[in-house]
């Protein structure tokens, strides 16, 4: 299973407003999402985090700044080439602004006013838990269309 990160930058704690963005290109594409991806050659999961960041919302964070909330496994049986793991992190601090990038649009959400219906469908399953401070370790079984969850597993850390 291919290993990836996901970051979520953070205002507040426990956090009031959450950095998502808008995929345009490739996997996820459409939906607002964390930043991440896979990892590069010899990466540690912390540095690849980190780049993935800058890369994807020009956010420059160092590895101190991130704080590892868990682990997710996404499961395609309809495509099991998509099957990916993603380690999670939620990101309280960093230096400069949001910036478009060529893969993502970032935009601030209030906690309430998380567009849970423009994401990734398992997202509201843990998501919550994560943002009031909770680490969490799941499995998601998706569907024949690789979008609708069949099955979740969730448990607190
Ligand atoms: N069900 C899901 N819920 C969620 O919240 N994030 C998911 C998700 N499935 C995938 N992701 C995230 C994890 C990871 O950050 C990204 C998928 O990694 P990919 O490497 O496929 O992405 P990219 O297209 O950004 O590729 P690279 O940037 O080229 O590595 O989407």
């Amino acid at each position: 299973m291919r290993s990836t990160t996901l970051c979520l930058p953070v205002q507040g704690r426990p956090a009031e407003r959450i950095l998502l963005g808008l995929k345009k290109t490739g996997f996820g594409c459409g939906k607002y999402n964390g930043f991440g991806g896979k990892f590069e050659e010899g990466e540690t999961a912390a540095a690849a985090a980190v780049r993935e960041l800058k890369e994807e919302c020009g956010l420059a964070a160092c590895e101190a700044d991130l704080e590892y909330v868990g682990e997710l496994q996404f499961v395609f049986p309809a495509s099991p080439e998509l099957d990916h793991d993603v380690q999670l992190y939620v990101v309280p601090t960093w230096q400069g602004e949001p910036q478009e990038s060529p893969e993502m649009k970032p935009e601030w959400f209030a906690i309430a006013d998380i567009p849970y219906k423009q994401m990734w469908a398992d997202d509201i399953y843990w998501l919550p838990a994560v943002l009031k401070g909770k680490k969490i370790s799941g499995r998601v079984i998706f569907g024949e269309n690789n979008e609708d969850v069949e099955d979740i597993t969730i448990r607190s850390l």
